[in-house]
């Protein structure tokens, strides 16, 4: 687990071992340990070098580890830096491929960094709930300084060895081999005072106005934290780095560790961890997976239909590298597209450093372009006869082979794979507005499409930096069959006696980034309109009498029918379920007129306005969702609850420290979720998402055992459908 050396003479050279990231399990803290007493009771030893091997040089402490307090054996991390900053020989970190957390902390007590030019560091420990409580909130600041370190420990951004000489956190950069440049730089030291190298000795650098500084920091991170509370502990520590000796402000570090450590959000955010990676692990019910699911080279991809979401695919796909044709038949919409490629191309090519991809798309305004393409997303209006059109079109001008894909949010996959000569070689991408920014991507599978497709599809989405889940088809996939219980039960609210901004309040403070209103608001309340119409569903004026809150025996909600009536479209029309300035305005005001709007409705319908409290809203809004989150695990559309946790965090703004829908409700208690449901639902019998679902019942039956093991039960529950 960790090597040790003697190189070039006078070198103790120590390379950590601990695939995949060399972290620092209690093992290698053993090692570590052991051999720097070697190296510095070795007299020919003069000075000592710290690297990992497979070019990486720590992944930071063993997040396993940290599930139960039991595994936390072995050497603690903070002595052991401690006595590499007080050895009498100069200790250099060789940083290769990266340094974070732990591994940055070990590196910042050593006495000199030497980091190769592709190596990234930092300190994203408050990415899992906790804050960097090696040393490092209070090395870090003694360092660069109290601004940068602020920036980097409340981020938890990794950043590139050039900026991290720049802010002196390294003292070289290496082009070729870190190691050897290290054991050389060694040499050069060996023997030098140390007393200047020792970072826990250093003051602060003075800040002017420290005070205002700290204030306007905390602020900002509580705005934008929405409830998590590590930012908030990182902003503490630093600041009894500023202010306090080294040994005070270590004591103030592990305080604050001790109430992180222990919280249910550094539980939550260290299971996304792991649940980002689960879900890049993907598998079919047919049993294929992506171990042995081989995918194909895509050298060229194709994009039909240039409007918001077709601009924003075309962007991502060629900043990847590929060669994309653009295809647009619409002579404006056409032109329009070509320029805003081109601009967010450019504002793509500013953020990210990273050279133009004008290069790599043709534009085109006939499907023939098509022809010798790879791979095509079909992103033209949502509309399954146009589709389907498109998808005949292509099924007979691409070569055989083609893979077709279409973004859709909610339209039968199948169907439209139906259409083609090879529905084997159809899937849905539901990416995200906006598809060049938005992380998540459901990649729809239906019964026929092949493997080698989903692993092609999954490989891409990786590729254009997306978070990637499969998923199976039905109407909305995941997330937006989750959504749709969620947001019925806000539009039930508010005939109850809710306003739209007491319900998005209780949500919001929930850690959502907008509550259900204002997302509406957002996205447009047209847009669901459009589909009731098509599904029948819409009665003019709402209709009258019992049955205008009923469709098919269940309870419906026509609020959302009469705002559109009213011309109420959300932000586009500067008036939805709050007001703006202006059309195209973001910032949501409550509307007067929404009281009067309610109160006659509730009086047409004979309800009775009553308090409706923030627990109700959270336990309606979430528990439908979960709920129907039980129902897709039941039905085989997600592999696991890890598959659909991700797609709630990268996708719906769901809060991340609340760990995703499924883990939150293993957090609540699986059994308080049921009793709650089943309240409800006897409340409410015209509510059937309400109705506990079998699986959830099974769980409960079953001891209500953590998330990890649910997919036992749910093999169960689906062997006996
Ligand atoms: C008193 C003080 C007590 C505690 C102090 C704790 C401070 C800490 O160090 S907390 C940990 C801080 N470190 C991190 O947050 C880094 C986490 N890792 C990453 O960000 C990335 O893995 C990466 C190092 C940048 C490498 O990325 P990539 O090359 O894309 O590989 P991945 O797919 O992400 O990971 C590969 C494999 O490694 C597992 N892994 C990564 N880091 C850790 C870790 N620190 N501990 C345990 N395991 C780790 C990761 O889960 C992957 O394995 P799978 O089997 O695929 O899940």
């Amino acid at each position: 687990m960790t090597q040790y050396s003697r190189v070039s003479g006078s070198v103790g050279l120590i390379t950590l071992k601990n695939p995949p990231v060399n972290q620092l399990s209690a093992v290698v803290r053993h090692g570590i340990v052991d051999t720097v007493q070697k190296a510095l009771s070795d007299p020919k030893v003069k000075s000592v070098v710290i690297c990992g091997q497979n070019g990486m040089f720590c992944g930071g402490a063993d997040i396993k580890e940290f599930q139960t307090l039991a595994n936390m054996r072995g050497p603690p991390l903070i002595p052991m830096i401690h006595s590499i900053e007080a050895a009498d020989k100069p200790v250099v970190a060789a940083i290769e491929g990266g340094a974070f957390g732990g591994g940055l902390e070990l590196a910042l007590g050593c006495h000199y960094r030497i980091a190769h030019s592709k190596a990234k560091v930092g300190l994203p420990e408050v990415t899992l709930g906790l804050l960097p409580a090696a040393g490092g909130s209070q090395r870090l600041p003694r360092l660069i300084g109290v601004p940068a370190a602020l920036s980097l420990i409340t981020t938890g951004r990794h950043i590139t060895a050039a900026e991290a000489l720049q802010l002196g956190l390294v003292d070289q950069v290496a082009d070729h081999n870190t190691v050897d440049a290290a054991v050389k730089f060694a040499l050069s030291v060996a023997g030098q005072s140390l007393d200047a190298r020792r970072i826990s000795n250093f003051q602060c650098p003075p800040v002017p106005n420290m005070d205002a500084l700290f204030e306007d920091v905390m602020q900002k991170v509580r705005t934008t934290a929405r409830g998590a509370i590590a930012p908030i502990a990182c902003v503490q520590a630093v600041r009894a780095a500023a202010t306090l000796p080294y040994t005070q402000g270590m004591q103030r570090e592990k305080e604050l560790m001790a109430t992180l450590f222990t919280s249910g959000q550094a539980r939550a955010l260290q299971y996304c961890f792991f649940a980002q990676r689960v879900v890049g692990r993907w598998s079919m019910p047919s049993g294929a997976r992506w171990d042995t699911s081989k995918g194909r080279p895509i050298h060229k991809a194709a994009v039909i239909g240039l409007g918001t979401m077709g601009r924003g695919i075309t962007v991502a796909l060629a900043q990847t590298g590929l060669s994309v044709v653009a295809v647009e038949t619409q002579e404006k919409q056409f032109m329009e597209a070509k320029k805003a490629v081109s601009n967010m191309l450019e504002r793509g090519a500013k953020r990210s450093g990273k050279p133009l991809a004008h290069g790599k798309i043709t534009y085109s305004q006939s499907l023939q372009a098509v022809a010798d393409v790879d791979l095509v997303i079909e992103a033209v209006f949502e509309d399954m006869g146009l589709k389907k059109k498109v998808f005949q079109q292509l099924s007979a001008v691409c070569k055989p082979g083609t893979f077709l894909c279409t973004n859709t949010s909610t339209l039968d996959v199948d169907e439209l794979a139906s259409q083609t000569h090879q529905p084997e070689l159809v899937v849905g991408m539901h990416f995200f507005a906006p598809a060049h920014i938005m992380k998540l991507l459901e990649v729809v599978y239906g019964p026929r499409s092949s493997p080698e497709l989903v692993a092609v599809v999954m490989e891409l989405g990786k590729k254009m930096g997306k978070v990637s889940v499969a998923v199976g088809n039905c109407r909305g996939f995941v997330g937006n069959r989750m959504l749709k219980p969620y947001r019925d039960q806000a539009y039930f609210l508010l005939e109850e006696g809710a306003t739209p901004q007491l319900i998005d309040q209780a949500l919001e403070e929930f850690g959502f980034a907008m509550g259900a209103f204002k997302v509406s608001d957002l996205s447009g309340l047209d847009v669901g309109w459009k589909v009731r119409k098509e599904e029948g569903l819409v009665q003019p004026g709402g209709g009258s009498g019992k049955s205008a809150r009923i469709r098919n025996g269940v309870r419906y909600s026509p609020l959302g029918d009469l705002m559109c009536e009213q011309g109420r479209f959300g932000q586009k029309t500067g008036r939805g379920w709050y007001q703006y300035d202006k059309p195209g305005s973001r910032d949501a005001r409550p509307d007067p007129w929404m009281h009067s709007f309610l109160e006659e409705y509730r009086a047409r319908h004979g309800l009775v306005a009553r308090r409706i409290s923030n627990q109700e809203v959270l336990e309606r809004c979430l528990y439908a969702m979960i709920n129907e989150g039980f129902r897709v695990l039941e039905d085989g559309i997600a592999a696991g609850p890890e598959d659909i946790d991700i797609i709630y965090v990268f996708g719906y703004g769901w809060p991340r420290h609340r760990g995703g829908p499924m883990f939150y409700a293993n957090m609540v208690g699986l059994e308080i979720v049921l009793e709650r449901l089943e309240h409800y639902a006897q409340a409410n019998p015209d509510m059937p998402t309400l109705q506990p679902c079998s699986l959830l019942r099974k769980l409960v039956a079953s001891g209500s055992p953590p998330v990890n093991k649910w997919k036992e039960v749910i093999k169960n529950v689906r062997s006996q459908l």
